[in-house]
């Protein structure tokens, strides 16, 4: 099961999963100057950052939106950053938020689990129900792919509805982890952990305990470290003796370089700096349970 590779990874590597969330201002003068097609500059830029820490992260998380953004000069640099990833023997989670019919799902699972776009983990969004999520399981089943799916969101809106209360019975975000439980167990993988996960916001840090208590053998997805306020203090309750989860930061890596006057040239180290801050920051906080 792909979890136990993700969950090794982690074991040999800590939890910082690098987000490679690349716009156009975040990528420094010396790669635009020196590429001039979109798609080489967007991969030029991952490829750096990638090679700057492959040795010191678990995982990468692509976030799509930025490659769609250019049309088919950045889905070519989606592409090539993926196969990259994977090539180099990581592993990728493909952030791509899907919710849709039954029938566009069964594309959607074909779309980023097979040809191009091939990803080991696809994040999806389970509020269209749960018919929408069922036809990415035959991949996690029988093919080694994996899912995150959206239980408590990191960003403030996460409360306009995640966290409305069921008529006394609890919030809805309590509700969906039930259900992701209640699937996931049926995946799992002999680390402990299953194959569907579950995307939990590191800003957040009072249902943390709460969350991680409910879902015992649910491995996370944390988004929300640096830019969005999150801490290692925020994000250590959702992990399990180090393990259990990953932890994202994407422009708190990927842009850090901005903050020194030769960041410009030393971009990639400066990324590394941060991913190596990161993890001494989470390891400080890291509860053994
Ligand atoms: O609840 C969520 C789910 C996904 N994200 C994604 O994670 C990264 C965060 O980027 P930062 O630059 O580290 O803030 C981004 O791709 C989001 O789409 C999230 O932030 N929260």
């Amino acid at each position: 099961m792909i979890i136990d590779r993700l969950y090794e990874e982690v074991e040999k590597k800590g939890n910082v999963c690098v987000g490679l969330d690349t716009a156009l201002e975040y990528i420094p003068s010396t790669i635009l100057n020196n590429y001039h097609s979109i798609d080489d500059i967007l991969f030029y830029f991952n490829k750096r950052i990638i090679d700057a820490t492959i040795d010191i992260v678990p995982c990468y998380k692509v976030q799509i939106a930025f490659y769609e953004a250019h049309g088919l000069n950045g889905m070519l640099a989606y592409k090539k950053t993926l196969e990259y990833i994977r090539n180099k023997g990581s592993v990728v989670v493909a952030d791509i938020k899907r919710a849709d019919i039954s029938s566009t799902a069964k594309a959607y699972a074909r779309a980023h689990f097979e040809g191009d776009f091939e990803s080991d983990f696809i994040t999806l969004n389970p509020y269209m129900g749960f018919d929408s999520i069922t036809p990415y399981l035959d991949y996690v089943e029988n093919k080694n792919k994996g899912l995150f799916i959206l239980l408590r969101t990191s960003n403030d809106g996460a409360k306009d509805i995640q966290y409305l209360d069921i008529n006394g019975n609890g919030k809805v975000y309590n509700y969906i982890g039930d259900k992701i439980k209640d699937i996931s167990y049926k995946y799992m993988g002999k680390c402990g952990y299953s194959s569907i996960g579950a995307v939990v916001g590191g800003t957040h840090l009072e249902e943390s305990d709460e969350i991680r208590n409910r879902l015992g053998k649910v491995f996370f997805l944390i988004p929300g470290y640096g830019a969005q306020g999150g801490k290692g203090k925020d994000v250590v309750s959702y992990l399990k003796n180090g393990n259990g989860g990953i932890v994202n930061s994407s422009r708190g890596i990927i842009t850090s370089y901005k903050k020194y006057d030769d960041g410009v040239e030393k971009f990639d180290s400066y990324a590394r700096d941060a991913v190596l801050d990161m993890k001494e920051d989470i390891s400080s906080e890291t509860k053994t349970i």
